[in-house]
């Protein structure tokens, strides 16, 4: 049976859309989009903090950025950094609609309402899937399939394409406020009593804007919670109000979802099918940055499709290139980064002190580094309090991640 399209993309979040932006803007190959939501901007599940990498690579326009800041400030009960590492937050619903909009205008077509159910496999080979759009099952037949729909996989998933009992699992809400926001920086706290198990979070967000929020990995929120804690929202709640440099006046909109990590080593293609950003855990497991590493996901993954559709031959070797070159360029780094995690939000309050002071006194070198997610060995020694504890626990993960 003939394709209905060149390259079907199931996700029309960052991942997708950029996926489909590379190559209507590289080739003449039709490209559909079938995003599950009705409309592109329902997808804001995102603080949308983010670097000048993005902004300019991607040409991500002014109009969707709410606020530019100069610095990171890392804290942690008694200790304070200031890291010179300018940022973004973007109006991440505003972000994603206008990456659509630019894929339409190079000539990708987006149905929305139109949740991807399954492969469609022949001989072996994914040939397109089966969605539902309107209350009926429909088919979309192409030459090539992405996977795009973010940590619930769903194709990458059925396709047995990673390890679920291998990923980590974390949670994030965040409440976008209108009020007083004093400082000039994208602030991350290291403390148990804010967020156990993982860290809270103010970015600005314009005038009289900022957006707070919570996030912890499910495995050391159980270790660090008190027994007698609150719902995700009293966290929230609670960093809003603990702090005089911020004052909110009203809740302007709630973000929440959840991310997963499995150690980034993954398989990124099958025959027919490459998997790109979340649906294939490209976030970086340290601080969940995802929209960078999912947008370069899907620029490596197109470079070769491109390569792949132009030969004819969309099968799993010629779109291996794409997953060896994700491996070379990110994959040691995102398992050391899993390890790092799993110290990090299991630390004492004593050693996340010690590491928010060891931030602090980075070179300018580090700092680059570290912003790259390229630290080296020598670089985490000097940032890492470990406790002879937490070097048994490292062996461990080592075999583990
Ligand atoms: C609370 C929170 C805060 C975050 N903050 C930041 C941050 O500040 N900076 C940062 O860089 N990253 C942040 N992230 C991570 C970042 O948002 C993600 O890594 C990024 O959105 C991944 O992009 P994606 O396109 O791979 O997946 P997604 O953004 O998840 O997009 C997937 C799309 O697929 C659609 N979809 C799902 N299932 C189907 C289906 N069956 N059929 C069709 N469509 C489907 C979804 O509706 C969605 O639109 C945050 C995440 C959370 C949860």
């Amino acid at each position: 049976m003939s394709a209905d399209a060149d390259v079907v993309v199931a996700g029309g979040g960052p991942a997708g859309l950029q996926f489909a932006r590379e190559v209507t803007a590289r080739s003449e190959y039709d490209v559909v989009v079938l995003e599950s939501n009705d409309a592109l901007s329902d997808n804001d599940k995102s603080t949308g903090g983010t670097f000048r990498q993005v902004i300019d690579r991607y040409g991500i326009p002014d109009d969707v950025v709410m606020a530019e800041n100069e610095d990171v400030v890392f804290e942690a009960p008694g200790a304070s950094s200031t890291l010179d590492i300018p940022g973004y937050v973007l109006d991440f619903p505003a972000f994603v609609e206008y990456l659509g909009e630019d894929a339409e205008a190079r000539g990708a077509e987006i149905r929305t309402s139109a949740r991807v159910q399954a492969p469609i496999r022949e001989g072996g080979r994914v040939v397109g899937v089966e969605y539902t759009s309107g209350g009926e099952r429909r088919e979309l037949r192409a030459d090539l399939v992405v996977d795009a729909t973010g940590p619930r996989a769903v194709l990458a998933k059925q396709l047995g394409m990673f390890d679920p009992d291998s990923a980590q699992h974390g949670v994030g809400k965040e409440y976008e406020v209108e009020g007083r926001y004093d400082l000039d920086s994208m602030l991350f706290r290291f403390d148990h009593d804010d967020a156990p198990g993982g860290y809270a979070w103010t970015f600005p967000a314009g005038e009289d804007a900022f957006k707070a929020g919570i996030c912890w990995i499910d495995d050391f929120y159980e270790t660090h919670a008190p027994a007698d804690d609150g719902t995700m929202d009293d966290y929230v709640e609670d960093w809003l109000a603990a702090d005089p440099r911020w004052e909110a006046e009203s809740i302007r909109a709630v973000h929440a979802g959840d991310a997963v990590s499995n150690n980034s080593i993954n398989q990124r293609a099958t025959d027919g099918l490459v998997a790109v950003g979340d649906a294939v855990s490209s976030i970086n497991p340290l601080f969940g940055e995802g929209i960078r590493p999912g947008m370069e996901s899907a620029e490596m993954a197109a470079t070769v499709a491109l390569a792949a559709l132009d030969r004819g031959e969309t099968f799993r070797e010629r779109l291996a290139v794409y997953e060896d070159r994700w491996n070379d360029e990110k994959g040691l780094d995102w398992r050391i980064q899993r390890i790092v995690c799993e110290l990090l939000y299991d630390f004492t309050p004593g050693q996340q002190r010690r590491f928010v002071t060891s931030a602090g006194r980075l070179s300018d070198a580090q700092v680059d580094r570290l912003q790259r997610y390229e630290l080296t060995l020598r670089d985490y020694l000097e940032l890492y309090p470990f406790d002879a504890s937490d070097l048994s626990k490292a062996r461990a993960l080592v075999r583990h991640v």
